[in-house]
């Protein structure tokens, strides 16, 4: 039995929070509203996050870091992307020993282009840092949460860290693999949010099956793309973390992004959607991020330069849309034509 500090008491931390404590560790689910703690020691529910689910006695909240992080060699971090930095700063204020840090969000931070695991390593001085795991893959909380069969990876440079952390997490319910390629599985987890987005406009806008069927499977081709280039693996595209995460969020009414999309296609505004979804929508900021790091790869992005200019330029969804499919005909697999071309 492990004694774990999950940092975010929003929907992914308490249902993590909720497999691990049916995995018999001690669980410390920090979060930074008081009311909302309160009302998880005392009611056993997170009413605004996983209101359908009650909590075991296993799970206690706390509001203070230095509290929870106490005697705490594993902290799984699980505030969205813009949140992080800040609470590792924090974190390094309280802790004097070296923590494994799991992070479980999807994104990539504009400008600096990180990711995820980098910022981590970027803030947490190398005295306080045993090893950063990612863990990520198709696994909508409000499922993980009632127990329904979900499957994800976990991903380290070390291997033995990712093993610990899969051993952790591991049950009848919750299964774990191993993946050593970071860069893989981070780009896939961050930026099938962009294409989640793109295919609930195009079900906002009333398209169908097939509309969808392309935006995931060009989708992964243009995400592919850019992560093989940035040093990811190709395969790991399609494995949990590339496809699977892609299938869950671009076709269920639990994904956020997907039903931000839906209601930009429907018509309304992006600060409207935000304001009313209540919960992160990681794909907006990602889609930022991702369209400079195509642009500092020189790499093709057509889905998500497209939804830049809906998010950011105003273009209207519509026009977005007639403009993908007007682009310039092109070969499916591009890279297998050079390799005939270059043997004829
Ligand atoms: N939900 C899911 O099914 C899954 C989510 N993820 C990823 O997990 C990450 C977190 O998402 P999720 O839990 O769903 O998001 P939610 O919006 O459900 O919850 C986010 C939580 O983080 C808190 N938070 C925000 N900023 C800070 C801060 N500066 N300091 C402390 N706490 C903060 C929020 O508090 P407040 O109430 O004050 O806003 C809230 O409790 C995202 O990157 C997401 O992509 C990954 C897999 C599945
Ligand atoms: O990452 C997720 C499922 O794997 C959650 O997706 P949303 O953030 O779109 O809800």
């Amino acid at each position: 039995m492990e004694r774990i500090a999950v940092l975010g008491a929003g929907s992914w931390g308490t249902a993590l929070s909720i497999v691990l404590a049916d995995n018999h560790h001690e669980v410390r689910l920090w979060g930074h509203r008081k009311e909302l703690i309160q009302q998880i020691n005392e009611t056993h529910r997170n009413q605004k996050y996983l209101p359908d689910v009650e909590l075991s006695d296993a799970i206690k909240g706390y509001t203070d870091l230095a509290e929870a992080l106490n005697s705490v060699n594993i902290a799984v971090l699980a505030v969205p992307t813009k949140a992080i930095r800040e609470v590792l700063q924090d974190v390094i204020k309280v802790i004097d020993h070296k923590l494994t840090i799991v992070h479980v969000s999807k994104g990539i931070e504009p400008d600096s282009l990180l990711r995820i695991s980098e910022i981590i390593k970027e803030e947490v001085p190398e005295h306080l840092l045993q090893d950063v795991v990612v863990l990520s893959g198709p696994s909508h909380a409000e499922e993980v949460s009632l127990r329904q069969p979900t499957t994800v990876t976990s991903s380290s440079d070390n291997l033995e860290a990712a093993e610990l952390i899969q051993d952790i997490f591991m049950n009848q319910h919750f299964r774990v693999y191993t993946n050593p390629d970071v860069i893989g599985v981070e780009i896939g987890g961050a930026l099938k949010n962009i294409i989640a987005l793109a295919a609930g406009i195009t079900d906002g806008l009333g398209y169908g099956d097939n509309a969808k069927a392309a935006l995931i499977t060009r989708g992964l081709a243009e995400i592919a793309r850019l992560g093989s280039i940035m040093g990811g693996n190709p395969l790991t595209f399609s494995g949990l973390t590339g496809i699977g995460d892609l299938i869950v969020t671009c076709t269920s009414v639990h994904s956020r992004n997907w039903r931000a999309g839906n209601l930009l296609g429907k018509g309304q505004k992006l600060e409207d959607v935000l304001e009313n979804m209540g919960m992160v929508v990681e794909g907006v900021r990602t889609t930022k991020a991702a369209y400079q790091l195509a642009q500092k790869y020189e790499v093709k992005m057509p889905i998500t330069e497209a939804l830049y200019d809906v998010l950011f330029n105003d273009k209207e969804v519509k026009d977005a849309v007639d403009s993908l499919m007007a682009r310039v005909k092109t070969h499916e697999m591009e890279d297998l034509v050079n390799i005939s071309e270059n043997r004829s």
